[in-house]
């Protein structure tokens, strides 16, 4: 079984600088490639909601725009070759929330936000009082405040998701890679996430690609999504009707056979 996606929206959506161009990108895993001739073209601000079904290349993309996977084609985040910056989040390029990430030692949850503000410090610099008030300020806007004292080691799983969201926030990065975001949420904050990720968007022009089985949510977002299920999957804008045709598209015995 091969999978093929390619994207064909090569265009940016306006005309300003896009935050990312993807240009004929080719990735997968030794046999078996999973996107391939992907184009995507992505101005400042916007938000991308990528969906597919499980194992489709989601990730996979994810692991190449962050370094961590070998790919073929061309990939720039604010004008700059991906592969010639040697640590994009530490320049503040980009950041990303892994679907799964873990920390093997007890830490407070604000000590663990307020290091969102790395780029701000040197190795050895404390952070600042400052530095503690946009980190409770950040664990406030994604309703996690109380948590703050808490042992973070010690958080249920879509807690742990809230506070890795704040600690995000302090990254202030020009492009965001999200993956699955709400994925361990109740309907209460899944909600909530999706209005911090559109202001975000909206206020603090960011742009972000998001990827997410959380269908319910997308309708009312401005922003485009990608089915990378599709056999040639293309960014549409984002409405109740395009979020419908695609859920049926993923629900039919067809999409499972395109792969
Ligand atoms: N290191 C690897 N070597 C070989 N195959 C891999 C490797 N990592 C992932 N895969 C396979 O590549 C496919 C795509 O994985 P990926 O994680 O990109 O899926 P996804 O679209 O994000 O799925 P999900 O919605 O389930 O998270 C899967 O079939 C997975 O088993």
């Amino acid at each position: 079984m091969q999978a093929v996606n390619s994207v064909l929206s090569n265009q940016p959506i306006n005309n300003q600088q896009p935050t990312i161009n993807i240009e004929n990108l080719v990735a997968g895993y030794e046999q078996r490639v999973l996107l391939r001739n992907l184009f995507l073209c992505l101005p400042t601000p916007a938000f991308v909601a990528i969906i597919g079904h499980n194992g489709c290349g989601k990730t996979t993309l994810f692991r190449a725009l962050t370094g961590q996977l070998a790919y073929h084609g061309h990939v720039e985040v604010a004008g700059q070759d991906l592969r010639q910056v040697r640590r994009p989040a530490a320049t503040g390029l980009l950041a990303h929330l892994p679907q799964r990430s873990s920390v093997g030692f007890p830490i407070e949850v604000l000590e663990l936000v307020v290091m969102g503000r790395f780029r701000h410090h040197s190795f050895l610099s404390t952070y600042t009082p400052h530095d503690y008030a946009l980190a409770e300020a950040a664990l406030q806007r994604v309703g996690a405040l109380h948590l703050a004292r808490r042992n973070f080691t010690q958080l249920s799983g879509g807690e742990q998701q809230l506070v890795w969201l704040a600690q995000l926030a302090l990254q202030d990065a020009r492009l965001y890679l999200l993956d699955e975001p709400t994925q361990q949420l109740d309907v209460y904050y899944r909600r909530r996430v999706f209005n911090l990720l559109e202001e975000w968007v909206i206020q603090a022009g960011k742009t972000i690609l998001c990827i997410t089985h959380d269908l319910d949510n997308l309708a009312v977002l401005p922003g485009y999504l990608l089915n990378l299920s599709r056999p040639e999957p293309v960014l549409q804008p984002l409405s109740a009707a395009v979020v419908q045709a695609e859920r049926a598209f993923l629900e039919s015995e067809e999409s499972l056979a395109v792969k």
